[in-house]
């Protein structure tokens, strides 16, 4: 028997949160990030673990709604996790995990993801990683745009703050069209804006850009920049917080004018797309200073309602025998037929196409890597031949997965 128990939290529970999660993560306590992460907190949805009265671990979620390709589904946006250092590897985490699973199961959300501080921690609890970030530190001096910009596009400055409403109306439009970006709450923009000065790291304040075209608001970069210069002069650098922009004339635009700043050498997005169209629309993408990591981890708690909420690029008919050491409901033979119009998802006896964990439905879930990476590594077996690429067209997108925001 454990010698601590799990609660749920009460509103009054935060400063002593706030404590316990910043000494986790090694940090001080901070009264700006404090009251900004606040914003956001969900005592309802946040489990507690205390040993004799004392607060020694935590496991939060977000009540959010996930894109997934063609559709938007309920997700448990896991967050907040930490166990004090004095109570580390004594199966806290775990027993957290495990609760806090079958929680957003009973409250209907097939889905749960989060971002990991150690890719190591979660995959024991059936997560796999659904999307990969590209970091970009980007030589501006050496990089031109090749495509040409759109005359009818025009940017100007902004106080972010001054067009919140603007900010989160291009966003709403935007986000259910790319894997991988969540609903924002008025809670979720008070957070993102709240800017704590120990947040910056010797930046400047956040500011936004906004594309505009006849009057409307079409697309939005907010960033910070950075003064610095030595001997040889300046040497100052643009970082991108986030770039909204669902059109291409808004897209270049916005490119345009972060790449294009005086007294600075380079800009910087820490989380972009993997399939940033940036990519292909310079003259020396070696200049990007790309590299590749990883933002989102899916896990799906209730695999049939999950295959079945998301789209499918081809037609799929396919039988998955999956396997699943949490949840048993989830383990067993499911038939998945599906396509670009919608897909159902029925329990079978029939004999399986595919094999594979629910870690490997998780990775696949947001359409990138598909299923034919993933059988390479030998996470998905092929039980009959030729579903492997069958099941891949299905299983892909047009658009990667992107984790646009640590939450
Ligand atoms: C979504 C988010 O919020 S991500 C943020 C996660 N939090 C942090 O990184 C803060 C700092 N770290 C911590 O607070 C803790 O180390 C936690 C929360 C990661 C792990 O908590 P613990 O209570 O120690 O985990 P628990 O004892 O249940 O460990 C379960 C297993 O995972 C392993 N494990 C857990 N965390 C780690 C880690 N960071 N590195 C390596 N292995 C780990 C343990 O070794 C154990 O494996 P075992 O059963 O084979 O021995």
């Amino acid at each position: 028997m454990p010698d601590f128990d799990i609660s749920t939290a009460k509103p009054d529970d935060w400063s002593t949160l706030v404590r316990m999660l910043s000494l986790s993560f090694l940090e001080e306590v901070d009264d700006e990030i404090a009251a900004a992460e606040g914003h956001t907190f969900e005592p309802d949805r946040t489990l507690l673990a205390r040993r004799g009265g004392e607060l020694i671990g935590s496991a939060g979620v977000f009540t959010r709604r996930l894109a997934v390709p063609g559709a938007t589904v309920a997700c448990g946006h896991v967050t907040q996790v930490g166990v004090a250092a004095h109570a580390r590897r004594q199966g806290v985490l775990t027993a957290l995990k495990r609760t806090q699973l079958a929680d957003i199961r009973a409250a209907g959300e097939p889905v749960a993801a989060l971002w990991a501080s150690e890719g190591r921690i979660y995959q024991r609890f059936g997560y796999g990683l659904a999307a990969r970030r590209l970091s970009l530190e980007i030589d501006a001096r050496e990089v031109v745009i090749t495509v040409p910009a759109d005359p009818a596009v025009t940017v100007r400055g902004a106080v972010p703050a001054e067009v919140r409403d603007t900010l989160a109306r291009v966003f709403d439009a935007a986000w259910p069209d790319r894997p991988g970006w969540s609903q924002r709450h008025e809670t979720t923009w008070s957070y993102r804006l709240a800017d704590p000065s120990a947040r910056r790291d010797g930046a400047s304040p956040l500011r936004a850009v906004l594309a505009g075209r006849g009057g409307d608001v079409v697309g939005y970069a907010l960033y910070r920049t950075r003064s610095d210069w030595d001997s040889a002069g300046p040497r100052g650098a643009v970082s991108i917080v986030e770039l909204v922009a669902p059109t291409p004339g808004a897209y270049v635009a916005l490119w345009r004018h972060l790449l294009g700043f005086d007294l600075t050498r380079t800009t910087g997005w820490w989380c972009a797309a993997s399939d940033e169209p940036l990519l292909r629309m310079v003259n020396e993408p070696r200049r990007l200073g790309a590299g590749i990591g990883d933002s989102l981890w899916v896990r799906l708690v209730d695999v049939p309602t999950a295959l079945a909420a998301r789209r499918y690029a081809a037609p799929v008919d396919l039988v998955l025998d999956v396997t699943d050491e949490i949840f048993p409901e989830n383990a067993r033979r499911w038939r998945l037929v599906g396509g670009p119009d919608g897909a159902t998802c029925e329990p079978t006896t029939d004999a399986a196409d595919l094999s594979l964990d629910v870690k490997a439905l998780g990775s696949a879930y947001l359409g990138d890597p598909s299923l034919g990476p993933l059988a390479q590594a030998g996470l998905v077996v092929e039980e009959r031949a030729g579903a492997v690429a069958r099941a891949s067209a299905g299983f892909g997108w047009h658009r990667a997965p992107h984790g646009i925001e640590v939450f």
